[in-house]
Formats: C-alpha cells, structure tokens, sequence
C-alpha cells in the first residue's frame, strides 16, 4: 500500500541488523583486497535499448556493500512495491495524491510507445510540433521582429522548474548550439537580473519566452510585465508584442489576459511537475538553442532509460541501484547530503539542477497517507563541476567529519580536444584518482614512510586519509543529447524509487507556499513599513531597520 512507514518493512529491519553487525567491517581496502572480482561483481554498463551508442558505465563498486547489504537492498525496493507504483506512474494513475494528478513526465518522451490514457497526452505530438516548427522558424531567420529583422536573442522568462531544466541542458549541450543566437534566462524576481540582461538586448530582434506552469508565479509574471514595458517602451504598439513574446503554460486564461495570443502559447498539462518539465513545452527555448533535432535526440534518449527502469531486472536496474545505495548511506549510515560532481565543464549546472528535482521531490516529512516520518528523507544535494570542486570543498569530502556518498560522472571524449586532448586527460586523471584516494585513503604508516623520521607527530596525524568514502562513477564516451537524456532520467527514476520507498509524495510542493504567502503579506505593509503590523519583533526590526536606510 502507498505511504507505508520504511521502518515497517521487514527489509528495513534486516538493512538495520546488517548495519549494526557489518559496519564496522565494511571496509573498502579489505573488500577489494577480499575479492579480485569485485568490480565486475558492482560495474553494470548500460546501452539504450533504442540506441547502441547512448551507452555509459556505472561503477559502484567503490560503495560500502557486500553482496548481501546489496540483496537486502533490493529486497526492500520489492517489499516497498517500488515496480508495481512505477507501473502506475507509467499507467498515469494519480500518484500525486495530494493534487490529484498524474505524474507523466515519461508520456512527453514517449513517442507512442505506450498507450496512456490521460487527458493531453494525446496532444504531446501536437506540441512538440508546434516547438519544432517554431524554433525551425526563429533558427532560420523566417520568425520576423516588428521591423522585420530576426531574431538573434531569446530571453527565457522563468523560475524553478521553468528555468533550471533550460538553464541545465543549454549549457551542457552548447556544443550543439546555434553560435549567432544569444540565450538569456531571467529568473530573480530582483530587479538587477532583468535589469543586467536588457542591457545586452535589442527589443527588435529579442524574443521573450514567458514559462511559467502556472502563470501566476509573482517573480516571473513581473518580470515578464517589466520585460513587455521595456519592449513597449521602444516599440509603442501593443500589436507588436505578438512578434516578441510567446508563453509556456497550462494557463491558457492567464497568458491570454497577460496579452499573448493563444497561437504564440505553447501547452503543457497539470500532471507535467515543474521539476519534471524540460520535457514539455518548457523546452522551447533549448529546441530554439540546440535545434529541434537534438531536443528529440535529448527525448530519446530520456525514453531509452524509461525502457530500462520499466523493463531491468532489479538488480540490473539503474536508478534502483542509485537509490537503494542513497537509502544506505541517508539512513543507516547517516549521510546527510549527497554530491554529483560531473568532470565536464558543459555540466556545470546538473546539480543545480537537481537540487530542485531531488530536493522538492523528497524534501519531505509525512507520509502520503499523513504520517509523520521518524526517519530520514531527501538528502541535501549538492555539488559542482570537476575539477574546480577539489580546489573548494573537497578538503572536507577527503578529510572532514562528514560521510558524503558522491557520484562522479565524466565523458571519455571531450568536445573540445584542444592541446591535443592534454586538458581532457589531466581532467580524466582527476576524474580517477579523486574516488581512488576517496576510497582507500592514506594510512598513517604510507604518511610516515613519506615524511621520514623526523616527522612531528600532528604533522603526520594532519596527512593522513581515512578513506572508506563510497562513491559512484558514471563514464560515458561523449556528452551528446540522448546521453544527455538517459543521465537526466536515470536520476529522475532514482528520485522516483526512493519517494516510493519513504513512503512520501515526491510530487507536489507544499512546502514553498508558506514563504510565498508570508512575503506577500509583508509586501503590502512595505510602502508604509514604520506602521508594520503583526509580526515578532525580529521581522518588525528589519523592516525598521530598512524602513531607516531605504532612501538612498
Ligand atoms: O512554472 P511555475 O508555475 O511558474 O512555477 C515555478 C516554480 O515554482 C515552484 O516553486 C512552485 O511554486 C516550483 O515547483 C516551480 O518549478
């Protein structure tokens, strides 16, 4: 049944005895110095099912697992019924039971292949249509501004799942990009991030993309509404907004009454979680950037993994193997983050990116059925591009107090070959060594050795390594968009696991709406803020203390 309590399974109690028996020596340099065999026992190299050369592999062979801990994994994920929920989730049931929605992400990269009977996704191909005529129209010059020249700049208009996704895959994928078309993305509601963009923008050849599930998000809807007047500022005529603003929604009133025409609105559906939505119509601007063949090549190759968390055997199956080694370390072994630290420059904003996906998704403490959990959920995720993370926080990941499982995930060829591949080699060297030394660490006797005789004793207690610190690895031969793809829904799937496994509602977002409500409230009592009312004497004295300084 969903919303089960974790700590109800039978597996959770044996995961719980294996911990408290086997912790203790579960230690990496004995396991592999045990078994000769062990990375072919914990590497599984994954193909697309629809295209051989989508293909990467996973090493998790450097995770603090036996065998066993490994079976006793799985065995929760059959006793959480993780692949009969995933089966619903596919079947479009409604999941996300707190809105009463479907959750099908999937059915937007589903090219048919399954029938699914919810309202819309009979409509996903008409979409996508429309996103591949359009940005065909704008990236061959045919789309016209009110003085008849192209367009040469696109400004997303966006927040959160409206803006993170679009952000994440136009970085990565720049190597496909259109080089003569600018992408900005505006999503602080402050006004120097609309403010600095507009400088770098000609309101005849600019196109603003308002994208927005919603469409009544405070931040964006006042960025687009300051992004218009500056339009309109040069411009005059309203008839010319049609030619510069299109909306991304599943609010066809409100972009209407916002003043964009139904035929420059671009749809997707409730059961789309913004988290969830680079997929759906959110994606214009990356089909705009990367053109509409790579944005279906980044589809497929998310479709290709759908396949393979549909069809794997559990113990062949990638985001379950993900998200049983979190569930180890988040609580049995009480990790508290965890860290994604691709060695690709191009990636620099994937965990970003997945700070809300994973974060908003499990950043809960009830269960669907109302519970209140007496474990713990969601990780904190965290991380950065490689190798520029080891010059800032690694010092703590090597030597720190804190376990941190992270994943590492690197390309074995680099878009960008240059000095003859010497850049993308020493990146490799670090994309191997840093889990390497993570693992199996430096003993005090290999410190000493090192350091000779005359070493002090806090000298020698400062270099050594613990080690012992679990990691996965992820290589794959090139970051191209089905890569792209499958990596976005492997840790979409795994997300997707866990939440079944806590029992929780991975899908709605209860918890941002508070901030909003309280902010909103403030904001009117902000003109006259001497006067403001109704608040602890902390939030009163900042606002005194701003009411004071607010005059330059
Ligand atoms: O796309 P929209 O409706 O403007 O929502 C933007 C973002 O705001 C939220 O914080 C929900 O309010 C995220 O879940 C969402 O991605």
């Amino acid at each position: 049944m969903s919303g089960r309590l974790a700590t109800e399974y039978s597996a959770w109690k044996k995961l719980q005895d294996l911990y408290d028996t086997e912790h203790n020596r579960l230690v990496l340099r004995d396991l592999f110095a045990k078994d000769p065999q062990r990375f072919q026992k914990f590497n599984r190299e994954y193909v697309s099912p629809d295209d051989a050369s989508t293909t990467f592999l996973l090493d998790f062979s450097k995770n603090l697992i036996t065998e066993p801990i490994f079976a006793a994994l799985l065995d929760l994920v059959r006793e959480a019924q993780v692949e009969e929920y995933r089966e619903k989730m596919f079947a479009g049931e409604h999941i996300n039971t707190s809105e009463d929605r479907a959750v099908l992400h999937v059915a937007l990269r589903n090219f048919d292949e399954w029938k699914i009977p919810e309202s819309g996704v009979n409509e996903v191909d008409q979409v996508l249509a429309h996103i591949k005529e359009f940005s065909e129209s704008v990236r061959s010059g045919e789309w016209k501004g009110y003085t008849g020249k192209s367009i040469n700049t696109i400004v997303n208009i966006g927040i959160g799942g409206s803006d993170l996704g679009p952000v994440m895959v136009t970085e990565a994928l720049k190597a496909y990009s259109k080089r003569d078309l600018t992408a900005h993305f505006v999503s602080n509601i402050d006004g120097t991030h609309l403010a600095e963009t507009l400088r770098l923008c000609d309101p005849e050849t600019t196109l603003f993309i308002i994208a927005s599930k919603t469409f009544t998000t405070q931040e964006t809807i006042t960025n687009a509404t300051s992004a218009r007047d500056w339009f309109l500022s040069t411009a005059k005529d309203k008839v010319h907004v049609a030619r510069h603003f299109v909306a991304l929604s599943t609010n066809t009133k409100a972009v209407t009454e916002f003043g964009i025409s139904s035929e420059n609105m671009f749809q997707f559906w409730d059961w789309v979680g913004g988290r969830y939505s680079l997929w759906s119509a959110i994606g214009l601007s990356i089909a705009i950037v990367i053109g509409y063949a790579n944005f279906e090549e980044l589809l497929k190759g998310a479709h290709g993994m759908d396949k393979h968390f549909r069809s794997a055997p559990l113990e062949q199956n990638l985001p379950v193997i993900l998200a049983v080694l979190g569930i180890w370390y988040n609580n049995f072994y009480g990790a508290q983050t965890h860290l994604l630290l691709p060695y690709d420059q191009y990636l620099h904003k994937f965990a970003d990116y997945f700070q809300q996906g994973d974060m908003e998704s499990n950043g809960k403490s009830v269960t669907k059925n109302g519970q209140q959990v007496a474990y713990q959920t969601g990780p904190i995720l965290w991380g950065a591009a490689g190798t520029n993370g080891q010059h800032s926080f690694y010092q703590l990941v090597h030597q720190g107090t804190k376990l941190i499982p992270a994943d590492f995930l690197a390309p074995a060829i680099s878009h960008n070959p240059i000095a003859h591949s010497l850049h993308h080699r020493i990146l490799l060297s670090n994309f191997f060594a840093q889990p390497e030394a993570l693992a199996f660490g430096k003993t005090e006797e290999e410190v000493r050795k090192e350091l000779g005789p005359n070493a002090t004793e806090p000298l020698v207690k400062s270099k050594v390594f613990g080690g012992n610190r679990p990691s996965n690895s992820i290589l794959f031969p090139k970051l191209t968009p089905s890569t792209l793809g499958a990596l976005v829904a492997l840790y979409e799937h795994k997300i997707f696991t866990q939440g079944v496994i806590w029992g929780i509602n991975s899908f709605d977002q209860m918890g941002v709406e508070l901030g909003k409500v309280l902010a909103k409230n403030i904001l009117a009592q902000l003109e006259k803020p001497e006067d403001v009312q109704g608040h602890d004497s902390s939030t009163t004295g900042l606002i005194h203390y701003y009411q004071k300084h607010r005059k330059e």
